[in-house]
């Protein structure tokens, strides 16, 4: 068992150490989430590279009047993780980093304000790797995006398919459009993201080969568009969180506490089913609506114990054979919540707060 997750999972998908169940089928509806293809929905408005021109939900585009925001992401410009970081904060600075940990670095050293990294996807489940990162570092999430990622074949410009021979790729784009690469039958090669792949292509000039990207990255390299929404599902979404700084002031964010959103791990020694009940009834007895539920216990896999920074005085790395990840409705201020933490401590477990957050609206609206 272990996952309740907000995100649709199509059950025909492998899911080895992902353990996310789907909605209830009654929330079984494409979620008005932004997409990368840069259809706007509705309620966003986005300019021609489908990046939102301005939304009311999202962050204050500068601190102060100060410069603007940096966001670290993991890839190149035009990579997935950017268009999030775009999504959240239109007018930032993308800061490109080579794999997750430097854009976390790059936060606590100084080098961006914020980084964005993808957790959870309903093709693949929850990124497991990214949320223990965020676990051993003294960051917290300030807010949350969902895009629909929509994959496109892209090639050198006039390269016809036929001519292709192999594509490059992010391993996760590769696997979601496992079908129809099959289908071209071309040979799959892994590559550190999706926007770097394009720019592999165009630096070794490759025109045996296609990589798997967005609309928008071929728009910023001018690659030819061979094939468009290669993903096997019909709907994939990618959740990705931004993270920051803890705030001084540990203050909520200035929205209805109707619609902030709280992330928190829970971590003890003993076994994980006897606290996982104890996390459900917690909740469940004051109505309390969690959005993500998930039992990370990498024994099961073969691997080490997960390691938690305690923020606590100075701040010491503390090692779990399991944690519990947990997403709920509500802030810390709220007294139900209060109660509800209080519940848990008393079985003697470690509880860290993740974030509290303003809830993705579009996501937010699956719920209600
Ligand atoms: O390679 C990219 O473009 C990314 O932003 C990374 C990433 C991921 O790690 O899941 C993000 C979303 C897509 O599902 C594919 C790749």
């Amino acid at each position: 068992m272990a996952a309740v997750s907000h995100l649709k999972v199509p059950n025909t998908l492998p899911s080895s150490n992902r353990r996310t169940l789907g909605l209830p089928p009654s929330l079984r509806q494409r979620p008005s989430v932004v997409s990368t293809a840069g259809h706007a929905t509705p309620n966003r408005r986005t300019d021609v590279n489908g990046v939102p021109a301005s939304s009311s939900s999202r962050e204050d585009l500068r601190i102060g009047d100060g410069p603007p925001i940096r966001v670290a992401f993991q890839g190149s410009h035009g990579a997935y993780s950017e268009f999030a970081a775009k999504t959240a904060i239109p007018d930032c600075t993308t800061v490109p980093c080579r794999s997750f940990s430097d854009a976390i670095a790059a936060v606590g050293r100084g080098g961006a304000d914020r980084a964005v990294l993808p957790v959870e996807s309903t093709m693949e489940g929850t990124a497991l790797r990214n949320y223990d990162l965020i676990l051993c570092h003294d960051l917290q999430i300030c807010q949350e995006i969902s895009l629909f990622v929509h994959y496109c074949l892209l090639a050198m410009p006039g390269v016809r398919t036929a001519e292709l021979r192999r594509v490059i790729s992010h391993p996760m784009a590769l696997a979601h459009c496992g079908r129809a690469l099959a289908q071209l039958g071309l040979r799959r090669e892994p590559v550190e993201d999706t926007a770097g792949a394009v720019q592999m292509l165009l630096s070794r000039r490759l025109v045996d080969t296609a990589a798997i990207a967005s609309p928008r990255a071929a728009a910023i390299y001018g690659l030819d568009v061979l094939a468009d929404g290669l993903q096997d599902a019909s709907w994939n979404v990618t959740r990705f969180l931004l993270l920051s700084k803890p705030n001084p002031a540990g203050e909520s964010p200035a929205v209805p506490s109707a619609k902030l959103k709280t992330s928190m791990v829970v971590a003890h020694r003993g076994g994980s089913m006897m606290i996982l009940l104890k996390v459900l009834s917690a909740f469940s007895s004051r109505n309390l609506n969690l959005t993500k539920l998930e039992v990370n216990n990498p024994s099961l896999e073969g691997e080490g114990p997960v390691l938690v920074l305690d923020l606590r005085g100075m701040g010491f790395l503390r090692s779990f054979p399991h944690v519990i990840y947990v997403d709920f409705e509500g802030s810390t201020q709220d007294p139900k919540v209060q109660e509800a933490m209080e519940e848990i401590a008393r079985f003697s477990v470690f509880v860290r707060i993740l974030g509290c957050y303003a809830a993705d609206p579009d996501v937010y609206d699956l719920h209600h």
